[in-house]
């Protein structure tokens, strides 16, 4: 059945996903602050209202949203992969607050964007406390060229997207160094375990840090010169500084923000996160890569946990 959808942010990922979605044959209007048409003529009657705005600007448009004509049945989606800098919140968190009576549904996954636009087939998860919305959101973007499997824990689907992007940065930092295969394994994985520490810390359930979400949008962008976040940190290890390569970079790179707000709960909570650390020394030039390298190599030896 044919739905009609406001798409909010029309940005890369949120260009991508309305031409997904009009692939199928439903009516898109697409907003940005550029754009033409009004916030709240754009989400009059939609029956879908998705917001694929950079972390940064989604509170002040959520609560744009909320003094626009919404009808009642009106199903959120996220797809933004970031946290609040102020409340440490996720953006279905947000989107929940200003929408407490509607259902959100959280969508990521391993999803470069530039990919999908090319027709290349990939996947992806929407997640949801409420099963019936993330069927339909299902319905609304499946195709022969994007998979999209439903998930019950819309917080470890959300975080999954959201912590790999400082791992990204590592990865970069990595390949940029070029210290090969066997570390860029170890990175990765002992990133994952990071990742399940903080998530499970966060509300997350672990399981869902082993699907597409987690694991595999970590080895999807890891390991991609198309991803932003693996991009800053490549460019870093050349040399460059963060304010050249965030003049230059194609679109957000949410590792940055991210990095920084993991770094203030990690300290509230006291939970280790030495690659998140060296991450933000990094970025804030407070070591060097290769002083963050030897870090990271010349912790104090231990068993090897996964949680
Ligand atoms: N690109 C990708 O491959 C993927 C991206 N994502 C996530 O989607 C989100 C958007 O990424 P992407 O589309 O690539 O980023 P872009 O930089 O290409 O686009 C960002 C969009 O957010 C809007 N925006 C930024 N700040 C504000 C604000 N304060 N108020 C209103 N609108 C704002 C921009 O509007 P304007 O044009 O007016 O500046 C633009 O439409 C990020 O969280 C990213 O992590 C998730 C999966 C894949
Ligand atoms: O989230 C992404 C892929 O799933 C996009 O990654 P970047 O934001 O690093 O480009």
């Amino acid at each position: 059945m044919t739905k009609t959808i406001a798409i909010l942010g029309a940005g890369a990922w949120g260009t991508t996903l309305a031409n997904l979605a009009r692939a199928n044959d439903h009516q898109v209007r697409l907003w940005s602050r550029q754009g033409d048409l009004s916030l709240e003529d754009v989400v009059k009657n939609a029956e879908i209202v998705l917001s694929a705005i950079s972390m940064k600007g989604v509170q002040d448009v959520a609560l744009s949203v909320k003094s626009c004509q919404v009808s009642p049945q009106t199903i959120f989606v996220t797809a933004t992969k970031g946290l609040d800098a102020k409340t440490t919140r996720t953006p279905s968190q947000i989107w929940q607050t200003e929408f407490p009576d509607h259902s959100v549904v959280v969508l990521s996954g391993p999803n470069l964007s530039e990919e999908i636009s090319q027709g290349l087939p990939a996947a992806t998860v929407v997640a949801s406390k409420n099963t019936a919305a993330a069927q339909v959101v299902q319905q609304v973007f499946s195709s022969g060229r994007f998979r999209v499997y439903t998930n019950s824990d819309p917080v470890g689907v959300e975080l999954g997207g959201t912590l790999k992007n400082v791992m990204a940065i590592a990865s970069g930092v990595c390949d940029g160094l070029h210290l090969g295969t066997n570390a860029k394994a170890a990175l990765v994985t002992r990133g994952l375990t990071e990742i399940i520490r903080i998530g499970k810390v966060l509300g997350a359930k672990t399981e869902t840090f082993y699907g597409l979400s987690g694991l595999g949008d970590l080895l999807a962008t890891c390991n991609s010169p198309l991803s932003r976040n693996y991009q800053v940190g490549y460019q870093l290890a050349s040399g460059k500084t963060l304010t050249e390569i965030l003049a230059s970079l194609p679109g957000t790179a949410e590792g940055v923000n991210t990095c920084q707000v993991l770094m203030q709960i990690s300290q509230e909570q006291n939970i280790t996160m030495p690659i998140t650390e060296q991450v933000y020394r990094l970025l804030e030039t407070q070591v060097t890569p290769k002083q963050a390298l030897d870090e990271l190599m010349l912790r104090d030896t231990k068993p090897e946990y996964h949680q």
